[in-house]
């Protein structure tokens, strides 16, 4: 029992937590790397390619990820590194105090505090562009990309400033547009963005690793695309920001810049007859499959029952809500005609082999469905929160209404280990919860509709239903855990 007298639910929260743990550190990026990068007579070998290396090569990366992955590749390359130079957001080095120390050729610049780009961040991208752009034609170049890469390297096309830039994140991003939509924008807006990287590292070889964090993974999209080419109808992002309501209202130097076409100086000798750039070569090192892998065999032997049902949720966190908890109401009823009859109806792609599974479950004992992906939240309340959170206690709140009291839990996490503007990386929802607050005087309901999920966890049974990771070091998108034991 927590201290409050909240009951507390001790073995299904441990093997939710630790199922997330699992499959975060399954995507530890110097682990990835590892199993990808070597060096071999002179040769760079990734992932089955070879690429040479007449002298030593250089590193800029930016992201969530590029610090491990930046570690590792210092130690496989030795002295066929000349200088490395990363992006890395701020108080990662509150979870890697070492690695700080044990870095000897990179540089590391940590901005975009919350997620949103900053001075800091822009410096960064000013000494990355700088560095590539001396680079020449028998350089190597190899640029660590991974989610979070948007936020950290800032450099918007003049004359917008980087308050407008700011500006314009906050509101899509609080508006439910996906990261999709908001990347499409981005990469209208910056200098790096959009292909802008690989032009200015013309013609040196450009060997990109990237872990990805966007459903499907489209490279275009994920950090928006600084070494792909840039090939969206301009007009789109007007579109975009139109759909959100935001256009009309937008600075005159956005709109210039959305209004002109996109500059590009690619020519078509440094692009190959299906839209890629000759120079670059985008190699993705880890995906959110890894993650739900692994969590899947940890629960296995724990002797649940376990299927992973989609890599690419993406919804609204408040349909989202309604979804998981009429399955697990069904789950825990038995109603397998319910449950196919509800995955039938979701707007994301599932995965078949575990729909299969689930359907062969004996619904009358223990099992966990892992979800992925990336939903949205708009948001409308002046609360503290991350879509995790607001996830887990809107689930909660439903089941409540389905007067669902028992053996159900849901954790949402965020892989990266940051919800949000928030030090959670999510959150465990249960069925009980909304009335068990609510007898300790506290209304779920009203945290919920004010977007204060963090401030709800934080109160309720002293946060233990918090997901508290701090930086993780890695960023595969979001995992969802339904746990149901109908044994007990
Ligand atoms: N108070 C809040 N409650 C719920 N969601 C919020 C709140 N504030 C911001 N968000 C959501 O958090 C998301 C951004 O969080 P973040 O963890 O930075 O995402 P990512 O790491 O994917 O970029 C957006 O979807 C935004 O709508
Ligand atoms: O972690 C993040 O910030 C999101 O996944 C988006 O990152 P990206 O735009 O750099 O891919």
């Amino acid at each position: 029992m927590a201290s409050n007298g909240v009951k507390c639910h001790g073995k299904a929260v441990d093997l939710l937590k630790n199922a997330f743990s699992v499959a975060v550190r399954s995507v530890t990026p110097s682990t990835l790397l590892r199993n990808k990068v070597r060096l071999i007579d002179g040769h760079l070998a990734v992932a089955g390619r070879n690429f040479p290396l007449s002298k030593p090569c250089y590193i800029v990366g930016f992201g969530k990820a590029v610090l491990g992955m930046a570690q590792e590749l210092e130690s496989v390359l030795g002295d066929s590194l000349e200088r490395a130079l990363i992006t890395v957001p701020k108080g990662i080095f509150l979870n890697y105090p070492e690695i700080r120390g044990n870095l000897l050729k990179t540089i590391c610049i940590e901005g975009a505090k919350d997620n949103i780009p900053d001075e800091d961040a822009v410096r960064g991208a000013i000494q990355i562009r700088d560095l590539v752009d001396g680079l020449e034609e028998n350089d190597l170049l190899i640029v660590l990309i991974s989610g979070g890469g948007s936020a950290l390297l800032p450099l918007p096309k003049p004359p917008i400033t980087l308050p407008e830039k700011q500006d314009i994140i906050r509101s899509l991003s609080r508006k439910g547009a996906d990261i999709q939509e908001l990347n499409t924008v981005r990469k209208q807006l910056s200098v790096l963005k959009g292909g802008g990287l690989a032009e200015i590292a013309y013609p040196c070889t450009v060997v990109s690793l990237i872990l990805s964090d966007v459903v499907g993974d489209p490279l275009d999209i994920i950090a928006s695309g600084p070494t792909t080419l840039y090939s969206d109808d301009p007009s789109r992002a007007i579109r975009i920001l139109n759909k959100y309501d935001l256009y009309k209202s937008l600075p005159i130097s956005i709109k210039s810049v959305l209004e002109s076409s996109p500059a590009t100086s690619h020519t078509n000798q440094n692009i190959t007859d299906n839209g890629q750039y000759k120079h670059v070569h985008n190699i993705i090192i880890g995906t959110n499959k890894i993650a739900t892998e692994a969590a899947k065999d940890y629960v296995n032997e724990n002797n649940f029952q376990c299927a992973i049902i989609s890599h690419q949720v993406q919804q609204d966190v408040e349909e989202l809500s309604k979804f998981y908890a009429k399955l697990a109401k069904s789950l825990i009823e038995g109603s397998v005609d319910d449950v196919e009859a509800l995955l039938g109806t979701v707007p994301f792609k599932l995965e078949k082999t575990g729909v299969d599974d689930l359907v062969h479950f004996d619904f009358s004992k223990k099992m966990m469905l892992i979800f992925a992906g990336e939903p949205t939240v708009v948001v409308k309340g002046k609360g503290i929160g991350g879509r995790n959170q607001q996830l887990a206690l809107g689930f909660s709140l439903e089941l409540n209404q389905f007067h669902c009291r028992k053996n159900i839990w849901f954790l949402s996490g965020g892989t990266d280990g940051i919800d949000g503007p928030t030090d959670a990386a999510g959150a465990i929802g249960f069925a009980g919860l909304a009335q068990q607050s609510l007898e300790h005087g506290i209304d779920a309901e009203q945290y919920l509709v004010n977007n204060d999920s963090y401030r709800f966890f934080s109160q309720y049974a002293e946060g233990l239903y918090l997901l508290k990771t701090g930086h993780t070091g890695t960023n595969v998108m979001d995992v969802h855990l339904l746990l149901i034991d109908p044994e007990n």
